[in-house]
């Protein structure tokens, strides 16, 4: 034994004996209470050369067997953390409750190391068999701990420092322990908390598989934190009772245990009625709704998301609203009887359960993104992330990171965490190319091989992790133009379009009208109801809609927010539709044509010059846009912020519309 493994073995003995003569066998640390435990209670010699205790490998595939479902979903989470902490000579380990070890990530620096302990798969590291460690003592203590160095107690394991965090069930079972362990002077202050993130995604994850056959309400008192770690979950019977509430969910309603609100009515909780609940997360089209919490009336933004469809699916009662039954209505939503549409709906059925790449086609705002989220709403990994990212809306040196993550001090300005990638965010779910029309060419041919060989490596990592999403892309560009100028490489567009649907735009729509009181209806306030009258939707119908359903949406959501009643006529249309529609003259547009003494041209008239030959609406965009400017100082970022559409769309805009910067100067 070394010097050092003496000296650690005499102190041990030294503080526990001290604490068992003053009678303090309850107080001090953890780490003093665990090595009383392992001295006093199993007599553990803290300098054993006892071998490593290992279980066969038949009762290691038993116990593998019974956390099938934990196991599932951890060993994605522990490939992402593995890969936040490669290179730092760590290993991931997860264990079940009694501390036997199931899976293990190894770095190859370290496993070799690792194995003389006995961190390997089948070895058992519970406090009775390995004393004071980190998986072993978290059991203990079923809290968050790190063992560092010589807070060991055996003096074998004194040149690890572990983090580990236990994995509790919707019960508030303990099933296991997530563990990073690595060689002490590797040791980094911010593994624990990595640890700590990882179980609690685990736990999200787990929870929403389990309950997938049931409704699930997924809340947060921020709208962007729904669907992220920080969420809180609470599955529901078709009758509205909870089922089973998340950690999460307990934490941000200050229940301790979930035995205080399983069986309540989700009415109990927060101040809807499930159908009405149903309903408006099914017309904000899955976007977070603000809900009321009963007993301190705090705000929140929920989702309520529909039972995947499947063996042992319990059939909605009749009373629901039809938008709300089954997982296939999320799609529904999408046409009110346009054939186009229908067709691409019945498509995107198909294909739900399988993984085939799907490239969304259609000008802005016909809604690529609200199909893709609907597409990932009915299909198996509706419980796992949707991750969208705009490729046109990030700088392009950034972009890289973006996607592919990078570890911690990869380059000069990295996060020292290093950054999980959206690639690896969207793991086990679906990946959202929005504008990949606009992807850097040398980005596109990495992104190529990340989906050819299904893996990731992270800026500065060396270890490749295992990529399990689906892949829907989006542009409004034609792309072949852009293959045929040399700027979109054609063997990425081959891998993107397994299939290819576009969506068409609003004034090709045969179910315009329904759309249109579709949405307006999804504007309203719940309880309240709006009625447009027929001269209004005729009016409506005629418009042209350059900027499609986002357009009709602000446009609807500005006129009942100022109605003064609930039945909208042609009054409540604002002036600078009117023209267009053919109820009266814009007066943006009266302004324009006084100003240069012609008559408006209609849309598209050949032969007038440029910055004449727009429409009425175009005039009246023209027009907003302009004061946006103004408004913002030329400020591109700002104006696209204000609007709500990507900075691209917007240089698009002014192109269209003729619109320069009065200096000239490049915008900025
Ligand atoms: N089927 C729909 N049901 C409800 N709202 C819709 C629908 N389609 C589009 N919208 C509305 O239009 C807005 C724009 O939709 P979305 O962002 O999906 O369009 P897009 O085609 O992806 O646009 P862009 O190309 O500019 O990114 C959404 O925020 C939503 O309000």
């Amino acid at each position: 034994m070394s010097r050092f493994a003496v000296e650690h073995v005499k102190r041990v003995r030294s503080v526990v004996q001290d604490r068992i003569a003053t009678d303090q066998l309850e107080t001090g640390n953890r780490i003093t209470r665990s090595w009383i435990r392992c001295l006093h209670d199993y007599q553990l010699d803290p300098g054993t050369s006892a071998e490593p205790e290992v279980v066969a490998p038949v009762e290691l595939q038993e116990r593998q067997a019974r956390l099938a479902d934990v196991q599932a979903v951890a060993k994605v989470e522990m490939a992402n953390l593995y890969q936040q902490l490669a290179g730092s000579g760590y290993a991931i380990m997860l264990t079940d409750r009694e501390g036997v070890l199931l899976n293990y990530f190894g770095d190859p620096a370290f496993t070799h190391a690792a194995s003389k302990t006995g961190l390997a798969q089948g070895a058992v590291w519970s406090e009775r068999v390995q004393g004071t460690n980190g998986m072993g003592t978290c059991l203990v203590e079923r809290r968050p701990i790190t063992v560092h160095r010589d807070e060991h107690y055996l003096s074998r394991n004194i040149g690890l420092s572990c983090a580990a965090a236990p994995i509790f069930d919707h019960e508030g079972e303990l099933v296991g322990v997530l563990d990073a362990s690595g060689e002490s002077r590797l040791a980094q202050q911010h593994t624990l908390a990595l640890v700590c993130m990882s179980v609690q995604m685990i736990e999200n994850r787990v929870f929403l598989h389990q309950f997938r056959h049931d409704y699930i309400l997924r809340f947060h008192n921020r709208p962007e934190f729904v669907g992220t770690l920080h969420e809180g979950a609470i599955a529901l019977s078709l009758e509205g009772k909870v089922l089973a509430a998340s950690r999460g969910a307990l934490f941000q309603l200050g229940f301790a245990r979930p035995d205080e609100i399983v069986g309540r009515d989700i009415g109990e909780l927060f101040n809807v009625t499930f159908p009405g609940l149903l309903d408006s997360s099914v017309r904000r089209a899955f976007h977070p709704v603000p809900i009321f919490e009963v007993r301190n009336s705090a705000r929140f933004f929920a989702v309520v998301y529909q039972p995947v469809a499947g063996n042992g699916v319990r059939r909605p009662p009749r009373s629901l609203p039809c938008a709300s039954l089954g997982s296939a209505c999320a799609l529904d939503t999408m046409h009110f009887g346009d054939p186009v549409m229908a067709a691409h709906v019945a498509t995107a059925r198909r294909i739900a359960e399988r993984n085939v790449s799907t490239m969304l086609l259609g000008e802005t705002g016909t809604g690529k993104e609200v199909f893709a989220r609907a597409m990932h709403q009915s299909g198996p990994r509706a419980g796992w992330p949707f991750v969208a990212i705009n490729c046109a809306s990030i700088p392009e040196s950034l972009i890289e990171s973006e996607l592919f993550g990078y570890r911690s001090g990869a380059f000069t300005g990295a996060s020292k965490d290093g950054q999980r990638g959206k690639l690896l965010q969207a793991n086990g779910g679906t990946l959202f190319l929005d504008e990949i029309g606009d992807m850097p060419f040398t980005l596109q041919a990495r992104l190529l091989r990340v989906l050819e060989e299904r893996e990731v490596v992270p800026l500065g990592g060396e270890a490749p992790v295992k990529l399990d999403i689906r892949l829907i892309s989006a542009t409004h560009c034609d792309l072949d133009k852009k293959i045929a100028a040399g700027e979109f490489r054609e063997d990425l567009y081959y891998r993107l379009q397994g299939v290819t649907l576009r969506l068409p735009p609003l004034r090709e729509r045969a179910d315009r009208r329904a759309l249109i009181a579709h949405l307006a209806a999804q504007e309203c306030d719940e309880g309240s109801v709006v009625e447009l009258d027929d001269a209004l939707l005729s009016a409506l119908d005629r418009l042209r809609w350059p900027g499609n359903v986002r357009q009709l949406r602000h446009l609807l959501r500005s006129m009942i927010a100022l109605r003064e009643s609930d039945c909208l006529g042609l009054h409540n249309l604002p002036p600078e539709y009117r023209f267009e529609s053919g109820a009266a003259l814009p007066a943006p547009a009266l302004a324009l044509v006084a100003a240069s003494g012609s008559p408006l041209p209609v849309h598209g008239t050949p032969g007038k010059a440029p910055d004449l030959a727009l429409s009425a609406l175009e005039s009246a965009e023209r027009e907003v846009l302009l004061q946006a400017l103004e408004r913002h100082a030329w400020n591109m970022s700002g104006v696209a912020r204000e609007l709500n559409i990507s900075r691209n769309t917007l240089y698009r805009k002014l192109g269209r519309l003729n619109i320069e910067h009065p200096d000239k100067k490049l915008f900025h």
